[in-house]
């Protein structure tokens, strides 16, 4: 078995074994196991000064905003979005789970089925607000008012190339139909927000003159949306920081993430008094997505750890994320943000021995914070005696400095000749130690059939067999052996 598959090694430390999985149990206390490996470091993680805290700064959101959730508007726009009413349900429960603050839905205009949808899930009576998103006329707004959501999001194009090409309307028309559109809501008891698409291929003026006039009639919030995703942070600061100084509303900011700068520009739209950032789970959305909610999580609780802990329910990110991964049929990815199967694996030696001491030399986000683990690994050739030492200590077997480094050798040598698994490095360890006891005639009880065969084929392979018969069992391993991407599938148990 994997180590720390049972619980048995992460009870023991440093989980050797699984990659950053979640605890299963949502926990997120002290006691988690995966962390305790190294409690006695853990009470050295600095506490007191933030060098990643915000910049002081009165404008800034960084430690006071909101999220309105898109997966079930944008989300749905994603290439590979088909989601039931009932998966809708779950989706947004989750979302209200998770402690998001608006759940924004596609609009009833897009389909009868839609229109059903929205009316479903604004009757849940979630914790959360419900939106819906509709383009900027009368008879959109009407159908979002009537399926009873809490709010209505209103969209249009600003810029040259929308105005052309999309909805053919001039600037005189849009400000006079959102006025039109803003008053009608609000009428009905709902909350309001006016967004220009494409606001930063539009012209300044244009959109702080329509800004400012949805504000003075008492919109709840304007919206500043990257929909092409071309924005720079710097750029997201400016336009951000010069409309707060002419509306006195909410300020809601949605960025694509074609550039791979979603996540950046959120940050920044809130250092420069943004009061809402759209999120989407995992970021699915048109082409390759939005700022996702979990990546937008590190980002804010490096920032403000107390204010992103105190308000979302952190540890039901990993849920939230395979529920929709498996609506739309696709992996997480490796890179991940928290929940990536790597994002807490630490491999080079280096690494290894410094996050053995104290978690955070590698670390910026402690993995119990979202209820997931930290894992060392161990078996391959940038490992180091350290992390070696660390696992000998996990399987209870008793060795000096210099036989740990002997044994590192054996290990990062058969390391050089084809990817190791978890087990393949255990065998290599507990042999060495067999081999050191007095006792050879003492029968290897502690081992089991597997890892009897196991370190039988080590033992040839490490002392040396005729070279033709140890290429061919090289090959026989190499097939037996997963590969290290199955290896951690299996591990993720
Ligand atoms: C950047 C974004 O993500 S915005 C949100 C995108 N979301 C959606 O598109 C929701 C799903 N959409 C749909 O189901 C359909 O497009 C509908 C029901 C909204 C409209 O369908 P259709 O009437 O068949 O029009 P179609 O989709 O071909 O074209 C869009 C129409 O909306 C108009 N339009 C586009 N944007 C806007 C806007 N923001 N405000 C007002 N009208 C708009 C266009 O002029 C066009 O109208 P036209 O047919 O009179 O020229
Ligand atoms: O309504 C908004 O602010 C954003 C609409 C949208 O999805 C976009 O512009 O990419
Ligand atoms: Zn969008």
């Amino acid at each position: 078995m994997c180590p720390g598959a049972d619980g048995s090694d992460a009870a023991n430390g440093t989980v050797n074994g699984a990659n950053g999985h979640a605890n299963g149990n949502g926990a997120s206390n002290g006691d988690h196991n995966g962390y305790k490996a190294f409690n006695t470091q853990q009470a050295s993680r600095p506490q007191s000064t933030n060098p990643y805290a915000p910049v002081q700064d009165f404008l800034s959101n960084v430690s006071n905003f909101k999220i309105i959730e898109s997966t079930l508007r944008e989300g749905e726009q994603f290439a590979n979005a088909f989601f039931d009413t009932e998966t809708k349900i779950k989706i947004a429960k989750a979302l209200d789970d998770f402690g998001v603050d608006y759940i924004e839905l596609t609009s009833p205009a897009a389909s009868e089925q839609s229109r059903k949808d929205c009316e479903a899930i604004a009757k849940l009576g979630l914790r959360a607000k419900t939106l819906t998103h509709v383009r900027c006329n009368m008879s959109d707004a009407k159908l979002a008012v009537e399926t009873g959501v809490d709010g209505v999001d209103v969209v249009i194009g600003t810029s040259s190339h929308l105005m052309e090409h999309s909805h053919g309307k001039d600037m005189t028309y849009i400000k006079n139909t959102a006025i039109e559109v803003i008053e009608y809501v609000k009428s009905q008891g709902k909350e309001i927000r006016f967004s220009s698409e494409d606001s930063f291929r539009s012209n300044l003026v244009d959109l702080l003159t329509i800004y400012s006039a949805v504000d003075k009639i008492g919109v709840n919030r304007v919206g500043v949306a990257d929909t092409v995703g071309c924005a720079t942070p710097r750029q997201v600061y400016d336009l951000v920081r010069t409309l707060r100084g002419v509306v006195s509303c909410d300020i809601e900011t949605h960025f694509h993430n074609d550039t791979g700068c979603a996540i950046a520009n959120a940050y920044c739209a809130l250092e420069a008094g943004a009061t809402h950032i759209d999120t989407s789970v995992i970021g699915i959305g048109e082409r390759n997505g939005i700022t996702p909610l979990g990546g937008l999580m590190a980002r804010m609780i490096v920032a403000d750890r107390d204010y992103v802990k105190g308000k979302y329910n952190l540890s039901k990110l990993k849920e939230v994320e395979d529920l929709v991964a498996e609506a739309v049929e696709i992996n997480v990815p490796f890179n991940n943000p928290i929940t990536g199967f790597c994002a807490f694996t630490h491999k080079a030696g280096i690494h290894a021995k410094a996050i053995l001491n104290n978690p955070s030399t590698y670390e910026i986000i402690n993995p119990m914070d979202f209820g997931m683990s930290r894992y060392v690994h161990f078996a391959s050739r940038l490992t180091g005696w350290n992390a070696i030492k660390s696992r000998a200590e996990q399987l209870s077997l008793n060795m000096t400095d210099e036989q740990i480094k002997a044994v590192t050798v054996k290990i990062k040598a058969l390391a050089d000749v084809r990817p190791l698994a978890i087990d393949d490095a255990d065998s290599i360890i507990r042999t060495f130690h067999y081999n050191l006891t007095a006792d050879k005639e003492r029968p290897l009880i502690e081992l089991s059939n597997e890892e009897k065969k196991a370190w039988a084929k080590k033992e040839m392979e490490l002392n040396g067999v005729p070279e033709k018969r140890q290429l061919e069992q090289t090959a026989d391993a190499q097939a037996e052996v997963p590969s290290a991407k199955k290896t951690r599938t299996a591990d993720v148990s």
